[in-house]
């Protein structure tokens, strides 16, 4: 039952599109099909994991009509401008009508492409999974997120420091339009490959706003909100995305490319995990400024749609830019409002400020991020063991309780907000290791237990557990692996 796939991006912007076809597996084998996404798209499991299914996942027997492309895009990679990056080993192989609205079906991992420069094309076994573990884990916390479908072996070895097996992502998003793919438009110079952009982006995903006087204005506004809304859930989960190049920041709000990312275990506002991040760009406590820095390059591409003359248009852009700190500190104090368990009665203040104490306490003992705040829920039913044995300075801490109770916090909430099972960066690693030597039962644990974060059950309880010392001192993470 093959899935028709529309080419909406391609006829609207040939100029980003090139045609291109996937490179054929040597021993395609499917390891994970997503199949509650599968069923939310309207998609047949059965049918997506047989071998027509297999074929689509991997791009070779796509639907009639269907046309395949690699989407071109620009990019600020750790703040330097790539004006040519685009995907390098990866393919829109078009939009599925479904019942969540349009999604992009896009591949990773699918060959060689006009803009791989000297890469290889390909994705292999351990970092696909990743990517899959992570954007599930996102999905099931309420976090905006791309997700995998499916993840197949190709079959194929692919060599990087040693030889390592290969896969394809098959990748369900609102969109591939990225900041970086603004950028890139806006390089050309062609101003109305530009503006249909920008139509597009509208029509795609905020269709409201192309009635506004200012359209153009309002989907930048728009992204800039998704964009604070989507940091503050980061921060929130603990979770450090890593690499935030401005081809990685999407115009949906959705998260994509979990490539290098990490969970903070012990708490520390500049922890980083990225190998090649040595200054620390893209550490945990920097992700709103990285956001509005990003934000910044989005408004300069749009700058020519935004108004006439130039110094208007600045002014147009740095005013909806200055918006990013008001929508970054609203939607992080609903974040903290949550996990602290307090209802919309708590003034702002009062959250902001037991938010912020909150955080210096963790900060002062590196305590462990996930654990401490799941145990404020035994804390509000009047066990505060739990979470003090966490913490260094008692004293403060138990100030802290008491003015935290005052605001009469909801242990229910505070379950239902603050997970207990993350892709903890140890577990995910021994997972993926395991998973590269054959052995998928650790993944599927993980992925399991991080699929339904919030509900204790028996027989998980190591997987709520931090990493050694030892372990988060030399974890690594690794973009484009
Ligand atoms: N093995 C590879 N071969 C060719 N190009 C690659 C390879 N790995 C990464 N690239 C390209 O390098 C650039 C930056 O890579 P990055 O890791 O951010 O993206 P990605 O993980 O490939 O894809 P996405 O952002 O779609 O998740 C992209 O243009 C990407 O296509
Ligand atoms: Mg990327």
């Amino acid at each position: 039952m093959q899935p028709h796939l529309s080419h909406l991006f391609a006829d609207d912007l040939g100029a980003m599109a090139l045609p291109w076809t996937a490179e054929e597996p040597t021993a395609p084998r499917l390891l994970v099909l997503n199949t509650s996404l599968a069923a939310d798209l309207g998609l047949h499991a059965e049918w997506l994991a047989g071998p027509d299914g297999v074929a689509l996942l991997t791009g070779q027997r796509l639907p009639d009509g269907a046309a395949p492309v690699a989407q071109a895009y620009s990019g600020h990679q750790f703040g330097g401008f790539s004006p040519r990056l685009g995907d390098g080993r990866a393919l829109l192989l078009g939009e599925l009508s479904t019942p969540l609205g349009l999604r992009d079906l896009h591949l990773k991992g699918s060959g060689r492409t006009p803009f791989s420069r000297g890469g290889d094309g390909r994705a292999v076994v351990g970092p696909m999974l990743r990517e899959l573990l992570i954007g599930e884990a996102m999905h099931a916390q309420g976090i905006a997120t791309t997700r995998a479908l499916a993840v197949v072996a190709t079959g194929t070895v692919v060599q990087r420091e040693q030889p390592m097996p290969g896969a394809v992502l098959a990748r369900i998003a609102a969109s591939h339009l990225r900041v970086g793919s603004f950028q890139f438009a806006r390089a050309t110079g062609d101003g109305d490959l530009l503006r249909a952009l920008a139509d597009h982006a509208l029509e795609r995903h905020y269709p409201a706003l192309a009635e506004s006087a200012q359209p153009y204005l309002a989907l930048y506004r728009q992204v800039i909100a998704a964009q604070a809304g989507l940091i503050a859930a980061w921060m929130g989960a603990g979770f450090i995305h890593g690499v935030m190049n401005t081809d990685n920041m999407t115009i949906s709000g959705e998260s994509i490319d979990y490539g290098p990312c990490a969970y903070l275990e012990g708490y520390r506002p500049d922890a980083v995990f990225s190998s090649i991040d040595d200054a620390g760009r893209y550490a945990y406590g920097n992700q709103p400024a990285v956001g509005q820095w990003n934000l910044a390059r989005f408004g300069e591409a749009l700058l020519p749609l935004l108004a006439d003359d130039e110094t208007a248009a600045i002014e147009a852009a740095t005013d909806a830019l200055a918006g990013f700190s008001t929508h970054y500190r609203n939607a992080w104090v609903g974040v903290m409002r949550a996990k602290l368990g307090l209802d919309a009665t708590a003034p702002t203040d009062v959250v902001a400020a037991l938010a912020e104490e909150h955080l210096a306490l963790l900060a002062s003992a590196g305590a462990d991020w996930t654990q401490s705040w799941r145990s404020l829920a035994a804390a509000a039913r009047g066990d505060a063991e739990p979470w003090r044995g966490r913490l260094l300075d008692l004293a403060q801490a138990d100030s802290w309780l008491e003015r935290w109770r005052a605001a009469s916090p909801d242990p229910e909430l505070i379950e239902a907000t603050n997970p207990l099972y993350v892709p903890r960066n140890h577990l995910a690693d021994a997972a993926l290791r395991a998973a590269e030597a054959g052995d998928l039962a650790p993944f599927e644990r993980l992925l399991a237990a991080v699929r339904e974060p919030f509900t204790e059950r028996p027989g998980l309880a190591d997987l709520s557990e931090p990493g050694s010392a030892e372990f988060a001192a030399g974890f690594r993470t690794f973009c484009g692996t």
